[in-house]
């Protein structure tokens, strides 16, 4: 049985222009791509700002609605299934934001915050709600006089514990983290990440992990998949992208790693030169002539065989 596979999946925002707004072009944010995860892994998105990893996320969640293909969970297509179907499925895949200062409403006590997807989903008495509230906020490790401030009253690394609890109370299989550290200071980020890998070990969580950051993503995955302009350039296991990259964008990311600058400053500058020569060379090894990324082809070969 498949656990959870995307197809061909395409999002194209539309622009509109003209006096009539009609439509005159398309952003195609997510432009034909294709992953599948595997129970208990951390699979990795990764690309520059805009290449369209968080409108994977949020399609694959369904705050964003597919332009075309499938995303596959628990052999149902999450984007063809009826309203009952996506209640009882949706509730298995929660996602993390990017920004812990925005994402959690103000107004509202961390308590009130993290029940609202019980409320939502689970018919629960008011002593069984505190029960579980009490328990995945002492998992996140936050203690119980926590529960009734406001996240105004918490650091980054805090509040971040707190949505992820949120996302824990429906018991998830699949948690998407965008960007889950990007907005907490370099010594909470750690922090964070570590505790993210506890949990997932612990809840048995597959993670969809969305990053810019290369280094981090070292850290955490097990495989990973590069995107560029809407589309997947490269996939494969953590060693293949990190020891053996193919393509040229992936060489270019990896080469920018700041940590490759410690001790070998002279060899990473050399290399990035080179890397730099070959990008503005090779461009039609990689790039169709009006400048659109090529389309992985086969769609993985490392991919099948890491799934062999
Ligand atoms: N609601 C929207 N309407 C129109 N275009 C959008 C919308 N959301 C995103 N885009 C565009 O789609 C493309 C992909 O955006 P997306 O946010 O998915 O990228 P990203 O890789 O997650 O970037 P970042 O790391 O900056 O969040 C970008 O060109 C963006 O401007």
């Amino acid at each position: 049985m498949t656990f959870f596979k995307v197809n061909n999946l395409k999002v194209y925002y539309p622009i509109r222009g003209g006096i009539f707004r009609r439509v005159v072009n398309h952003v195609k944010a997510v432009d034909n791509i294709n992953f599948e995860l595997k129970r208990g892994e951390t699979y990795a998105l990764v690309g520059e700002s805009g290449c369209g990893k968080t409108t994977t996320g949020r399609t694959v969640v369904g705050l964003t609605k597919a332009t075309s293909g499938e995303v596959i969970f628990n052999n149902l297509d999450l984007t063809k299934c009826n309203r009952k179907q996506i209640r009882e499925t949706r509730r298995e895949i929660q996602m993390v934001f990017q920004d812990p200062y925005s994402s959690l409403n103000p107004k509202k006590t961390v308590y009130d915050i993290v029940a609202e997807p019980l409320r939502n989903f689970e018919n629960l008495s008011k002593s069984e709600e505190r029960e579980q509230v009490e328990y995945f906020m002492w998992k996140v490790g936050m203690s119980r006089d926590s529960l009734f401030k406001y996240p105004h009253q918490f650091s980054g690394g805090q509040r971040q514990r707190v949505g992820i609890a949120r996302a824990l109370t429906l018991k998830p299989k699949i948690i998407i983290a965008d960007e889950p550290v990007s907005a907490l200071d370099a010594s909470v980020q750690a922090q964070v990440l570590n505790f993210m890998q506890d949990i997932q070990e612990e809840f048995g969580l597959t993670y969809l992990f969305i990053s810019h950051d290369l280094g981090i993503v070292r850290h955490m995955c097990n495989r990973i998949g590069i995107m560029y302009k809407g589309k997947f350039v490269e996939e494969g296991t953590r060693e293949d992208i990190y020891e053996n990259p193919q393509h040229i964008y992936t060489r270019r990311l990896i080469a920018s790693i700041p940590e490759l600058d410690t001790d070998q400053h002279q060899n990473s500058e050399l290399l990035r030169k080179n890397i730099e020569e070959e990008y503005q060379k090779e461009n039609d090894k990689y790039f169709n002539e009006d400048g659109s990324v090529m389309d992985l082809k086969p769609v993985s070969d490392t991919h099948f065989a890491a799934l062999r």
